[in-house]
C-alpha cells in the first residue's frame, strides 16, 4: 500500500483462529473458505480506500458505496463500545477539521477558536454534508452516524473532496468532517448548550412498529435534548417519506414548549430546505421511486411557549 493512500482497518482473518484440529475434509473445506475470505479482504483493502494515483485532480478518486454495504439498520439501543469526550471541552476538534482547528493543546480560554455549527444527524452517505460544505464555507458542519462502514464511506468521500480541492483556493470540504456515534445518547458529551444553530434530522429511520417507537430519534425527551444544544433562533430540520413518522416527528416537536414550526412559505425560500430535499442520498431514492416527500421545520424559541 503506499504512503498517499489512507488504509482502512479490517479485522485480520488468520489461519490459526479458522482451521483448528478436524477432519481432512472439513479442513479442505475451511482452507477455501478462508482462502476466499483472504482473496476478498485484499481485494476490499485495495478498493475501499481513496487512491491518489498521481498529480492532478482527476487523478483521485472518490470511493465507491458498493465497498462499504452494512446492514440497513443498527440498534440506537445496543452498546456500540463507541468513543466520546467526557464533556465537550475534552473533545479534540483538530483531528477532524486538521485544517481549521489548532489542536486542543493549543487552545487556551483566550483563543477563540470556531465550533460546529451545523449537524447532521444519521448523515448517511454524506451527500447532505457535502452540500452544505460549500453552501456554508465558513461554519463548521458535523456528520454523525452510528453504522461503522457507512461512516468510513463519508469520511473517505471527505478526505478525497478534500484533496480535489486541495490546489484551489478555498480548499473547500475541510469544514465538513463525519463522526461515529449514536446520536441518541451522547450529543451533550460533544456539544455545548446553545452551540448550534442548525440540526438536520434527513430521512430518520422510521422503526415501524409500535413497539419500536421508542427507538425513533425524535421523542419528548430528545426534543428536549435538541432545544439545549440549539441557540434561540436555531433551526430543527426534518424530511420524511413516512407519513406516520412526519406526523409523529410534527407531534413531538409541535408539543415541544421550545419549538415553533415555521411556515410553508419560509419553507419554500429556505436553501437548506432545498437542499435536503434534493441532495441527501434518500431523498435521491425517493425522487426516483416518485415518493412524496414531507418536510417541517422548527425554530428554536428563546423562551417555552406554553
Ligand atoms: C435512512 S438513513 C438516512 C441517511 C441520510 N440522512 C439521507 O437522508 O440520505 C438513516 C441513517 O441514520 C443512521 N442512524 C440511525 N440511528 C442513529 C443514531 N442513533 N445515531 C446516529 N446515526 C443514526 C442510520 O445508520 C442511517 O445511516
Amino acid at each position: 500500500m503506499s504512503d498517499n493512500t489512507k488504509a482502512l482497518e479490517e479485522p485480520n482473518i488468520t489461519e490459526s483462529a479458522e482451521i483448528g484440529s478436524s477432519t481432512t475434509e472439513q479442513t479442505t473445506g475451511k482452507r477455501k473458505r478462508l482462502d476466499y475470505r483472504q482473496s476478498q479482504q485484499a481485494k476490499r483493502k485495495e478498493l475501499k480506500t481513496v487512491v491518489f494515483e498521481g498529480e492532478g485532480e482527476e487523478k483521485i478518486k472518490l470511493p465507491k458505496k458498493k465497498y462499504y454495504r452494512q446492514r440497513a439498520h443498527s440498534n440506537p439501543f445496543s452498546d456500540h463500545l463507541l468513543e466520546y469526550p467526557k464533556s465537550p471541552n475534552d473533545m479534540d476538534w483538530s483531528k477532524l477539521y486538521p485544517a481549521i482547528m489548532p489542536p486542543k493543546s493549543n487552545i487556551n480560554s483566550k483563543t477563540a477558536s470556531p465550533k460546529v455549527e451545523i449537524a447532521d444527524i444519521g448523515c448517511g452517505f454524506g451527500g447532505l454534508l457535502v452540500s452544505l460544505a460549500t453552501e456554508f464555507p465558513d461554519k463548521l458542519i458535523l456528520g454523525m452516524e452510528i453504522r461503522v462502514q457507512v461512516t468510513q464511506y463519508v469520511e473517505d468521500r471527505i478526505i478525497a473532496l478534500r484533496q480535489q480541492h486541495a490546489a484551489s483556493e478555498q480548499k473547500l470540504y475541510n469544514n465538513i468532517a463525519v463522526l461515529r456515534a449514536n446520536a441518541m445518547k451522547f450529543l451533550p458529551n460533544f456539544f455545548e448548550k446553545g452551540q448550534l444553530s442548525k440540526m438536520f434530522f434527513c430521512f430518520p429511520d422510521p422503526h415501524f412498529k409500535a413497539r419500536k417507537h421508542k427507538a425513533r430519534i425524535i421523542t419528548s425527551t430528545l426534543a428536549s435534548e435538541y432545544a439545549y444544544l440549539l441557540r434561540p433562533g436555531g433551526v430543527v430540520y426534518t424530511i420524511t417519506d413516512v407519513k406516520d413518522l412526519h406526523e409523529w416527528m410534527v407531534k413531538h416537536l409541535e408539543e415541544h414548549p421550545m419549538f415553533k414550526r415555521l411556515s410553508k412559505e419560509w419553507e419554500d425560500s429556505d436553501k437548506c430546505v432545498q437542499i435536503m430535499r434534493k441532495d441527501t442520498e434518500e431523498g435521491k431514492k425517493v425522487e426516483r421511486n416518485q415518493g412524496d416527500k414531507f418536510v417541517a421545520c422548527y425554530v428554536r424559541l428563546e423562551k417555552p411557549e406554553y
